[in-house]
């Protein structure tokens, strides 16, 4: 997978560098690019905003600078000898985009190039999403229901949850399975040694061995979780994925 991430905060970046989407990165199974909008502007302060039309707080982003940049990310991506190449995937974080879940995360995760577009001030002017359309799937994106100062936060968040699901980042797959949003639920409590803690022991039934009960105490955890926490994910839940042990929790 081919990622290129454009922002005027670079270095806001430098996190993908480490641990696992780093390790991806030099073992070459995440091609990541972080490029200074800065580098496409034409003036020489470099300028990247100006006063919104209409009036109204803050500025707002120009258009060509954002242009450029992107048609340059757009063709440094992967040539598919002769395939037919999916058309990129622009990700804008917005507070006004679709909400980032898990769902959205696994989706991505199969797409061949990712281009996200770090916008800050008050955002960027709209007529370059609705020019990027030509070239791109365009999809404005928020991390959830409050804001943030600028996209390179969402970025990080989004780029983490969408390059562990690759094959081949995370080393064991097994721990992709059972995770929180993987079934509509909640994940359960996890525990390690000290078997007892500050007068705080293990669960009885997790020093069992008994594989049965353990899972049956897992499912048990997570459905009480998601019913105190996320009342509208249990409310989300398909009853046929649920058994009769389950609903009686
Ligand atoms: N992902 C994500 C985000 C973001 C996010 C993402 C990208 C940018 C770029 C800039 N900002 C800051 C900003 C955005 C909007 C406003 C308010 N409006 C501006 C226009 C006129 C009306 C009012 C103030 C400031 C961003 C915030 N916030 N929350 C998420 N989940």
């Amino acid at each position: 997978m081919r990622i290129d991430v454009v922002s005027i905060f670079p270095e806001y970046l430098s996190a993908l560098d480490l641990s696992l989407i780093g390790k991806a990165r030099e073992q070459g199974l995440l091609q990541l690019t972080v490029t200074d909008l800065r580098e496409f502007t034409a003036d020489r302060h470099r300028t990247v905003d100006d006063t919104p039309y209409g009036g109204g707080a803050g500025m707002v982003m120009k258009p060509e600078p954002w242009a450029l940049a992107l048609d340059a990310a757009r063709t440094r991506g992967p040539a598919g000898a002769g395939a037919p190449e999916q058309r990129p995937v622009l990700v804008v974080p917005s507070p006004a985009g679709e909400v980032f879940t898990q769902a959205t995360a696994r989706e991505l995760a199969l797409r061949e190039h990712l281009v996200f577009a770090c916008g800050r001030y008050e955002g960027i002017d709209e007529r370059v999403v609705e020019w990027s359309r030509e070239h791109f799937e365009v999809r404005p994106m928020s991390l959830g229901d409050y804001v943030l100062n600028g996209g390179e936060v969402a970025v990080l968040a989004m780029v983490e949850a969408i390059g562990r699901l690759v094959p081949g980042v995370i080393g064991n797959p097994e721990s992709l399975v059972e995770e929180s949003h993987s079934d509509g639920l909640l994940e359960y409590p996890v525990y390690t040694k000290p078997a007892l803690w500050r007068d705080r022991p293990v669960p009885e039934v997790l020093l069992s061995g008994h594989h049965g009960r353990i899972a049956r105490w897992r499912r048990d955890r997570q459905l009480q979780r998601t019913a105190a926490r996320r009342p509208d994910l249990v409310a989300a839940l398909d009853p046929a994925g649920l058994d009769r042990a389950d609903r009686d929790v």
